[in-house]
């Protein structure tokens, strides 16, 4: 049995790794495409630019998963609790009958929201159906949701009200899987197969439809569990769901892996270009600062989670690392620096309150955003070489450096594009730093004075330069 786990694990993981943009043809070799993408370069309209300046996220995957948290039958799985009915091969009519313990007496939206604000996160996504086909909404086209339960009431709704009341924007995670409906096919292997199937697209259309209709002021979705034979044969159902998204909310964001394009092409359609608004193929994995430049050049959004692979609540986070608040600060800001966003990840246990671990990284994190946000929100990629002490993020005339690596030189390298100064360096509580020029374009720019145990930011205000003083003589090896 364990190595059919192990064997089920080695395929999911293969799903996780990014995808890698293909390279673009030269536009005379380009194919012709009817569900490749439907638009070249980013977008800048208001709403992308929010997703864009909003940065840091969380995300919310909170179902049935909850109640077991990682255990069957007494045995406890490793694997992602979210995906407990898989490891345990639990039939799916056993596994729904979980719906008669969901009644979250410790739930409240607003205490959810307050976490979320504290935090510092601009949006929130979402799970409104994971695989299990659990809804969080009273969806009208199946028996398995919050309706049915002991707790009944509208669970997305009052999250969608309370979020959006505190500013936060809210995102809808959405699986295509669906592990609940007899017409979900993993491939499409004959006649009846592709009757069902369409049958199932159908009955995806119609929750779609309600979620957007339901609750208007959502802001993206999140489409996952869409790397089966089946929907990449009908990536045109695919391009039909962004484009009917987009008319019914105009603005909304829809990530790339809802995409397969007319030969079955994920995430970048077979021109190479990026499907949906934004890559989502960043998942617990970041792209290199130095050998994956090429990120910079799209949007994109990364997820990651606190224990190694736990996305739902896990009643033991013994079983993996645990990554403290400044390793989640380090992706935070690593995904900011590429011009990306940063989503992390939260589990609440099924009563609706988060466990303490979880409480308290929201809230260091959120210290620190307090004092250090300006070099997170509406920042892009700085364009300048990485150095050992880690990240830049740009903002109009200045330029962050985010120091995660204190040197003993006490000296922090900076080397800056062609024809570019320096004109001051201060720490984000105003003490000035000093900057010497060390070379062509290199700087020294000192350490503040008090060692402040967590990573620090200095804001370099720039100018380009015409006239350099070339006071450097270059080697004539
Ligand atoms: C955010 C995670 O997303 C998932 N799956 O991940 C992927 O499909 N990852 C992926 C797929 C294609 C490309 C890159 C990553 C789910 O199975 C998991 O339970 C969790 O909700």
């Amino acid at each position: 049995m364990k190595k059919l786990h192990l064997i089920a694990f080695t395929i999911l993981s293969l799903f996780s790794f990014p995808m890698q943009a293909q390279k673009l043809l030269p536009a005379e070799q380009e194919i012709g495409l009817q569900y490749g993408a439907d638009r070249l370069g980013k977008r800048y309209d208001a709403a992308m630019q929010k997703f864009r300046e909003n940065r840091l996220g969380a995300f919310i995957h909170w179902g049935l998963y909850a109640i077991p948290g990682g255990e069957w039958n007494g045995q406890v799985y490793n694997g992602a609790a979210e995906w407990l009915k898989s490891w345990a091969k639990v039939p799916a009519e056993e596994w729904l009958q979980l719906m008669k313990q969901w009644n979250p007496q410790n739930f409240d939206a607003k205490k959810w929201a307050k976490m979320a604000k504290d935090m510092g996160v601009k949006y929130v996504k979402i799970t409104t159906k994971h695989h299990e086909g659990f809804c969080l909404w009273p969806s009208k086209f199946t028996e398995y949701t919050v309706t049915n339960t002991p707790y009944k009431k509208d669970i997305l709704g009052e999250l969608v009200k309370a979020y959006n009341e505190v500013g936060i924007d809210v995102h809808f995670y959405f699986s295509v899987m669906d592990w609940s409906h007899p017409d979900w096919r993993y491939s499409i292997k004959n006649q009846e197969d592709e009757i069902a199937f369409q049958r199932f697209l159908a009955f995806t259309d119609n929750q779609l439809k309600e979620l957007a209709t339901r609750y208007p002021t959502v802001k993206d979705f999140w489409f996952d569990g869409t790397w089966d034979e089946s929907i990449k044969k009908n990536g045109w159902w695919t391009a039909h769901a962004e484009r009917m998204l987009k008319e019914l909310i105009p603005g909304v964001t829809v990530n790339s892996r809802l995409r397969a394009d007319d030969y079955g092409k994920r995430h970048f359609d077979s021109n190479g270009h990026l499907m949906g608004d934004y890559e989502s193929a960043y998942e617990r994995r970041l792209p290199d600062p130095i050998k994956d430049l090429q990120v910079t050049k799209w949007d994109w959004e990364a997820c990651m989670t606190l224990p190694e692979n736990q996305w739902g609540y896990h009643k033991d986070w013994s079983l993996s690392y645990v990554k403290n608040p400044v390793e989640v600060l380090e992706r935070i800001v690593h995904a900011v620096s590429m011009g990306g966003n940063m989503v992390v990840n939260f589990g609440p246990q099924a009563d609706g309150d988060f466990r303490t671990e979880e409480k308290e990284i929201a809230k260091a994190i959120g210290k620190w955003m307090q004092k250090n946000g300006e070099c997170i929100y509406a920042c892009d990629y700085a364009g300048w070489e990485k150095q050992d002490w880690e990240y830049y993020t740009h903002k109009k005339n200045s330029v962050y450096m985010i120091v995660f690596n204190r040197p003993y030189s006490k000296q922090l390298t900076v080397k800056v594009p062609k024809e570019t100064q320096i004109i001051n360096a201060v720490l984000l509580n105003g003490e000035k730093m000093k900057v010497t020029e060390t070379a062509r374009n290199e700087y020294n720019v000192g350490v503040p004075k008090q060692d402040f145990q967590e990573p620090f930011v200095i804001k370099l205000e720039i100018k380009s330069s015409k006239t350099s003083t070339n006071k450097y003589q270059e080697a004539l090896t």
